[in-house]
């Protein structure tokens, strides 16, 4: 079994200053604002370290710090916020798009969106940005007649798609670049700008920010994104069986109390998102809602950020406490929060919310049919399935319960493909007193 190399103990606590805002969701957490300073009395693990602020003890995330009196560009690990050498590594080889490619609902869809817009993508210019193997460029080429496809891919697969391309015969009209597409130059602007780059919960990975980028260098105005809108989806659910594995699993295991346990494994299993969750339809509460909403012709890189404050590393001295509070509010970012208001529909276990994406494909022709990827619980899974997120403790509800509260997308200011997400809920009932709650959790920083 694999384990977390864990630092010894040092004897002495090292300081550490806090880069960013931190709102703990457990008891066993701390909350600091940018700029404390912290005791690190153990780095437990790589990602949660115990530490003391004023006096208070509890666990911080590591990410968030930085040694005191370390210059920013010190720590090596913070080079490269992208994380780009393992991020498009990983890309470099076949097994992610082996799972991409597999993924039928996915692949069909784009395919799709290229068999029904085939007419209007007559003579046009298309950029597939992040093409992996080039399998919507083909699709291209192959089921409608545009004048050319940029294939851009940044990892080192874009070599083997050459050859693809070249092997299929659309080396006439596919064109494969390799690199960052905010950092390419490309010959002309584009008519279409192609891509499939969501990631879980629709936008870890980050790799909105350079389609947003990419289409505010290179879509002609009046040019079309594909994508031309995405949407999180959010339900209050049951999730019996994981809580029965993870949780319910230590009261008896073969005779034995192993009810101590539990609060560990509360902080393992509880404290981060569980992806490639599968949710069965009957596990949801009520009827999902849509949370976030993306405009991808609006949305700008600068609604990806949800700040804590006017700049993460420092605040202007000049600028008086009233003020710095009048502006943060202001910066809050509409697009990574969402309001939700659900109606209990049936009695039951309040595990957590389980959430997916949706993305919409606008017609190239007036008043032609939109194409949607559906990645919810109603549709055919995806390699994607769906994100689960677990309160700290079940909770019994009702039929006519509300639970209302928002959900907050926080990206990472330091990880810059990373983001928490925080959730505040309140839930009124007929049958029980009112209870509020809120969590935070990583993904993955
Ligand atoms: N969550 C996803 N859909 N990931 C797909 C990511 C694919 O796009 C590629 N990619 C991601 N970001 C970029 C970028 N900025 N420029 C070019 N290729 C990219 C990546 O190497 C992989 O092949």
């Amino acid at each position: 079994m694999q384990t977390e190399k864990v630092e010894e103990e040092d004897d002495a606590p090292e300081e550490y200053v806090a880069l960013c805002d931190f709102t703990a969701s457990g008891s066993e957490q701390l909350s600091f604002i940018t700029g404390d300073k912290l005791l690190v009395h153990n780095k437990s693990s790589a990602d949660w370290w115990w530490a003391e602020l004023q006096g208070v003890i509890g666990y911080v995330p590591a990410s968030y710090l930085r040694l005191d009196g370390a210059e920013e560009g010190d720590d090596a690990s913070l080079e490269d916020p992208w994380q780009d050498d393992e991020y498009f590594g990983s890309y470099g080889t076949l097994r992610l798009h082996l799972e991409m490619l597999s993924d039928r609902s996915r692949t069909e869809t784009y395919r799709q969106v290229i068999v029904s817009n085939s007419a209007s993508l007559r003579d046009k210019v298309v950029m597939d940005l992040g093409c992996g193997t080039g399998i919507i460029s083909m699709f291209c080429a192959q089921l409608a007649k545009p004048s050319m496809v940029y294939a851009v891919e940044a990892s080192s697969m874009a070599e083997h798609t050459r050859q693809l391309v070249k092997q299929n015969g659309c080396e006439e009209v596919v064109t494969v670049l390799q690199g960052r597409a905010e950092e390419l130059e490309l010959p002309e602007q584009v008519d279409i700008l192609v891509s499939e780059w969501m990631g879980n919960c629709l936008l870890f990975e980050f790799m909105v920010e350079s389609v947003l980028l990419a289409r505010d260098r290179w879509l002609r105005d009046g040019g079309v994104m594909w994508p031309s809108s995405a949407a999180l989806a959010l339900v209050p659910c049951q999730a019996d069986s994981y809580y029965t594995e993870t949780m319910a699993f230590w009261e008896r295991p073969y005779g034995l109390d192993f009810t101590p346990l539990q609060p560990l494994a509360q902080q393992e299993f509880f404290t981060k998102p569980k992806f490639s969750h599968l949710i069965d339809p009957e596990d949801c509460l009520c009827a999902p809602c849509d949370v976030i909403c993306l405009n991808m012709y609006t949305v700008q890189v600068r609604d990806l950020e949800v700040s804590n404050g006017l700049l993460y590393y420092k605040r202007p001295q000049f600028l008086s406490v009233y003020l710095l509070i009048l502006m943060e509010h202001s910066f809050i970012s509409q697009e990574m929060t969402g309001e939700f208001q659900f109606c209990v529909e049936k009695p039951g276990i309040f595990h957590g919310f389980t959430a997916w994406f949706t993305v919409q494909f606008e017609s190239l022709e007036m008043g032609g049919a939109t194409v949607e990827l559906n990645t919810g619980p109603n549709s055919d899974p995806t390699h994607w399935k769906q994100t689960l997120f677990m309160l700290d403790r079940p909770i019994q509800v009702y039929a006519g319960d509300s639970i209302h509260g928002n959900i907050v997308l926080r990206r990472n200011p330091v990880w810059r493909r990373h983001m928490t997400v925080a959730l505040h809920w309140t839930i009124n009932s007929n049958t029980d007193d009112s209870q509020a709650g809120t969590k935070s959790f990583p993904m993955w920083r």
